[in-house]
């Protein structure tokens, strides 16, 4: 990118941004066609971001700001594979886990579509003999119940997919087990039977230690309950790492391959989605990598004012960079998207919260925002209060679904979508002073008290928030969805100039935690490191002496 024009475009946002009068509730008052101006839709899907502090300018500013990251370069680079993961020397194409119709990439003089179609018709195979009990356990009966045991990427996209397609799943029940504190394992296998659980043992390298650890310990589990021939029926792989998976002896007919394109915070779309398979049918599984391609090719093609993941892009760096708000809040009215924000954790901090640009200098704004969240309307009884009065403001990113799956239910959902548009009706109205004192006046309240307890009563607005409105959570809107998100990050990622898929800062907790087990373990001591581990490990052995 030219970095000097597109600091220039930076600061005239900022000044654009200083210069902006008026609120966004006399935008609306002004303007009765802002909705339709700052909305989009891909087919069923809108996003609507007139709630957000930008008028006509602020969006041509950001489109040329695009242009000058040259995020259309960027974006053909990553489709046509190219090694645009710059610290690790690969091409980034969780795109070819989906596109299974159309023209192929080669990489490395593979060509992926033919491996992505091999491993996938493997998984369906495999997902159908266990879903209809041909592939039984050693004692002949059929799986009830399937354990994945993966961490970050290869745990939170299952998790979050199995959860949001509860309305499809007709395979065995799906068990998550990613933590290695053995409190998760336990719980886990406590209410189940060896003979009728299968494991998957999910992870990208295979070496990651918090799964090889609790798969070393559902082996001892499985093999404690039906002896150790009995364990080959009860284990299945997903790796990129075949030779290990080998080693740790799962035969090859229950390995599942995925490739070094595609990063762990986006292989929900590779074998890594196994177990989502097994529970949904390979049919639905098909129909989400649709979804996830029909986003793909929307995003290829739309022009950039109707570009659901750019404008989500632009929006998001606009909200961080120019008005510098330091998180995002994703709340999804819809309570089978209820991991959707710890899975957009991982996809958008691991991947953007970065301070190196791609020519190794320091970046020169901010980057990826804290990203948290937790479904409605939960969130409105316990930290909306903060959004609507605290002193930060935090953009929300609401999304509900025109329908719900349970039509005799209805009247829930319409209180669930009431709510969704209250609350980002109230974040841009707000409530004056003025208007706090006449409700309470009109309720009959004493002056004296009306003058005390108004002015907790008023709420600035003006506080940001984009909607996205769907038809109804099936595999392929689910699809489309996160592919939506994956892009939006792509986007954002662009504009920071950084490398969007390496994760160099998760090495070094990684590398001091190996040093420090000698040391919990107390064999080694604890004098050589700084004084706050010293005494804590001092305290632990203590607490742990007088059990
Ligand atoms: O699939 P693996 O190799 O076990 O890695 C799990 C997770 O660990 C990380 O490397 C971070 O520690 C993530 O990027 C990844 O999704």
């Amino acid at each position: 990118m030219d970095q000097s024009s597109f600091d220039k475009q930076v600061a005239a946002l900022r000044e654009h941004r200083a210069a902006a009068k008026g609120t966004m509730r006399e935008a609306f008052a002004a303007d009765p066609k802002r909705f339709a101006t700052f909305s989009a839709t891909d087919g069923d899907l809108l996003l609507d971001w007139s709630k957000c502090a930008v008028d006509a300018d602020t969006m041509a500013m950001l489109e040329k700001l695009a242009g000058a990251a040259d995020l259309a370069g960027r974006r053909a680079a990553m489709f046509e594979g190219k090694k645009i993961n710059i610290t690790e020397g690969r091409a980034v194409l969780h795109t070819a886990l989906r596109n299974l119709t159309g023209k192929g990439v080669v990489v490395d003089g593979q060509d992926t579509k033919a491996e992505v179609l091999a491993v996938l018709d493997a998984m369906g195979a495999f997902a159908d003999a266990i879903r209809s009990g041909k592939a039984a356990g050693a004692t002949g009966k059929k799986i009830t119940d399937i354990v994945n045991i993966g961490i970050g990427g290869s745990d939170l996209g299952p998790v979050m997919a199995t959860l949001a397609l509860a309305p499809y799943h007709d395979g065995p029940r799906a068990h998550y087990v990613s933590n290695i504190d053995g409190a998760h394992i336990h719980d886990t296998l406590k209410d189940l039977s060896a003979e009728t659980t299968l494991f998957i043992v999910a992870s990208k390298t295979f070496t990651t230690v918090e799964t090889m650890t609790n798969a070393e310990t559902a082996r001892r589990w499985v093999e404690k309950a039906l002896g150790k021939e009995a364990v080959g029926k009860h284990f299945a792989a997903v790796s990129t790492a075949l030779d290990l998976v080998a080693k740790f002896g799962i035969a090859s007919d229950r390995v599942f391959g995925f490739w070094d394109w595609v990063g762990g915070r986006y292989s929900v779309w590779s074998a890594i989605g196994l177990p989502v398979m097994i529970a949904i049918g390979p049919r639905n599984f098909r129909a989400v990598l649709d979804g996830a391609h029909e986003m793909d090719e929307h995003f290829r093609s739309a022009p950039l004012q109707k570009n659901l993941p750019a404008l989500l892009g632009l929006i998001g760096w606009w909200h961080r960079v120019v008005c510098r708000y330091p998180a995002r809040a994703v709340i999804p009215y819809d309570q089978r998207l209820s991991r959707l924000p710890a899975y957009l954790q991982q996809l958008d901090m691991e991947s953007n919260g970065k301070s190196v640009t791609l020519d190794g200098g320091a970046v020169t704004t901010p980057t990826g925002p804290l990203v948290w969240g937790e479904p409605g309307t939960n969130g409105q009884h316990a930290f909306f209060q903060l959004l609507h009065q605290g002193t930060d403001f935090i953009p929300v990113e609401f999304l509900a679904a025109a329908v719900g799956h349970e039509p005799e239910l209805k009247h829930h959902h319409d209180l669930l979508l009431a709510n969704c548009l209250a609350q980002s009706e109230a974040f841009m109205k707000g409530r004056t002073l003025e208007e706090a004192r006449a409700q309470m006046l009109a309720k009959g309240m004493k002056p004296a008290d009306v003058d005390r307890i108004a002015p907790h009563r008023v709420f600035s607005g003006d506080r940001p928030s984009v909607t996205i409105l769907y038809r109804k959570l099936d595999p392929r809107t689910f699809g489309r969805l996160v592919a939506l998100y994956e892009h939006r990050v792509f986007v954002e990622g662009t504009l920071f100039n950084i490398n969007s898929f390496d994760q160099w800062g998760v090495e070094l907790g990684k590398e001091l935690a190996t040093g420090l087990l000698p040391v919990v373990e107390g064999k080694e001591n604890a004098a050589k490191r700084d004084a706050s581990t010293a005494g804590l490990v001092g305290h632990i052995h203590r607490l742990r002496g007088s059990e």
